[in-house]
């Protein structure tokens, strides 16, 4: 999930659904509300990064949101959406200090681009922090990687790092100084993805009414990550393929061929090779990207990396939350913290200890705060509000558990295949990213 946070404004219901929908699946958190008055409820409860908002609305409208957000919050970034009848008035209103409109009907693509383009960029500067002896020996091995220009492919299973090694590798590079651009290959559903790293031209579908350069022109003399590679279908990768080959790039509708200097990065939680070998890969993109591999063990195979990763996080979370001074960890949940699996690898470490400094009391993460299973969280949450709970309310819940089971089930019979998955329940890929996302947003840990 991206570390953005959106507010999503429109009194059409079946826009906004519509709407809400493309963000959710991109892994954007976005709170959505019907005018903008409630907006301003909502700007005042919480913090948000970028605001979309329609112009044409009951009460004070989208210039009025925009009048507000201008006193307010200046630096706060505005989209408006408006219909091209409008256009005018959109015009005038990006004088007035929104940063872009977009023209209804637009494609989700559009969308997409738009917020990527006027999202502040917050990088994610965790250094990784390790202390195991495999550990050390892949750091050395990453920074003695980053020095040369190669497309190195990161692997390892999900929670471990492997974006945290990018960045490292970014950051250890000539190229530091220049942009380092993430996308989530899976994150992003398929139709979308192309115009996402190649970029469009003005015209090229629905709502283009301008031009917006791609990733790839975004990471122009720095690093590209490829995210989650193993989920781009075959048709785009051959032409990443291309791309890659010619170190150029042609944005969609457009002639005009873009020379890249962009370092390539991808990581994959998935065995690359094997899936080449079945060919839901393609073996030529694989060799291309393969020229320097890198796996992080999973956290249970570096065990002296797991004390120094919990007091980095304690630091990290103690400080987001304000809680000061940072608490210690006492000996009984050392030792619990030892003793677990990790099946989630870093990320499930990282929502214990988030877990661990909510519940905390008199300074000391103890035993008690240690809640490893997200479940017992539910379950305690539960307990508490039996009563408050209705029945409708209740059978709900067990339903979604019932999906959450089946979905669970079948990414395990199909070896982490999406594509699989979603054909064998029925259901579109987009639809069951969306459920894995929703899934991953309740703390549910996804397998591979
Ligand atoms: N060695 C490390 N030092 C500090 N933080 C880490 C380290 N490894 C992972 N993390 C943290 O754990 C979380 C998961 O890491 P990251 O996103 O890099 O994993 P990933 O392998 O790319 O996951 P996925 O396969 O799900 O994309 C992040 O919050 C990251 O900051």
């Amino acid at each position: 999930m991206s570390e953005a946070k959106l507010l999503l404004v429109e009194d059409d219901a079946d826009l906004r659904e519509a709407l809400l929908d493309t963000l959710l699946l991109a892994h954007y958190e976005c709170v959505d509300v019907g005018s903008a008055e409630e907006a301003i409820i909502a700007l005042k409860a919480n913090h948000f990064d970028l605001v979309i908002s329609d112009v044409q609305m009951e009460g004070i409208g989208g210039i009025g949101l925009l009048n507000y957000l201008q006193q307010a919050q200046p630096k706060l970034p505005l989209l408006l959406m408006t219909a091209y009848a409008t256009i005018d008035s959109a015009v005038s209103a990006i004088k007035l200090g929104a940063v872009d409109y977009l023209a209804k009907p637009f494609a989700p693509e559009v969308l997409l681009n738009q917020v990527s383009r006027y999202l502040p960029q917050k990088q994610n500067t965790d250094q990784p922090v390790v202390a195991d002896e495999k550990s050390l020996a892949l750091l050395a091995l990453a920074q003695r990687v980053a020095n040369s220009d190669a497309s190195v492919m990161i692997m390892g299973p999900s929670g471990s790092g492997k974006e945290v090694l990018a960045r490292y590798i970014h950051q250890h590079s000539s190229r530091k100084d220049e942009p380092f651009i993430a996308i989530n290959c899976a994150a992003i559903p398929e139709n979308m993805l192309e115009a996402t790293l190649f970029g469009y031209e003005k015209g090229a579908f629905t709502g283009a009414y301008q031009a917006c350069p791609g990733k790839f022109e975004q990471a122009q003399g720095g690093t590209l990550l490829l995210d989650e590679i193993s989920e781009m279908e075959l048709g785009l990768q051959a032409k990443l393929l291309r791309v890659l080959q010619e170190r150029e790039v042609e944005r969609l509708g457009g002639r005009k061929t873009i020379k890249l200097d962009v370092r390539v990065l991808a990581t994959s939680n998935r065995d690359l090779k094997a899936i080449a070998s079945t060919g839901e890969f393609r073996e030529d993109l694989y060799y291309r990207i393969n020229v320097f591999p890198l796996t992080w063990p999973a956290l249970n195979q570096r065990p002296a990396d797991i004390l120094p990763l919990a007091r980095h996080l304690l630091v990290k979370h103690a400080k987001a939350f304000n809680i000061k001074p940072v608490p210690s960890l006492g000996e009984v949940a050392t030792r619990r913290l030892l003793a677990h699996r990790w099946p989630g690898n870093v990320r499930e470490l990282d929502n214990v200890i988030q877990r661990a400094l909510i519940l905390h009391a008199g300074g000391e993460i103890c035993e008690q705060d240690i809640i490893i299973d997200s479940a017992d969280v539910s379950m305690h949450l539960d307990a508490q509000h039996t009563e408050k709970t209705t029945e409708n309310e209740g059978l709900g819940g067990e339903l979604q558990a019932q999906e959450h089971v089946i979905i669970l089930e079948t990414l395990n019979q199909c070896n982490g295949s999406r594509k699989l998955v979603a054909e064998k329940l029925g259901i579109s890929a987009r639809t069951l990213r969306y459920k894995m996302a929703k899934m991953r947003d309740a703390g549910i840990q996804l397998p591979a």
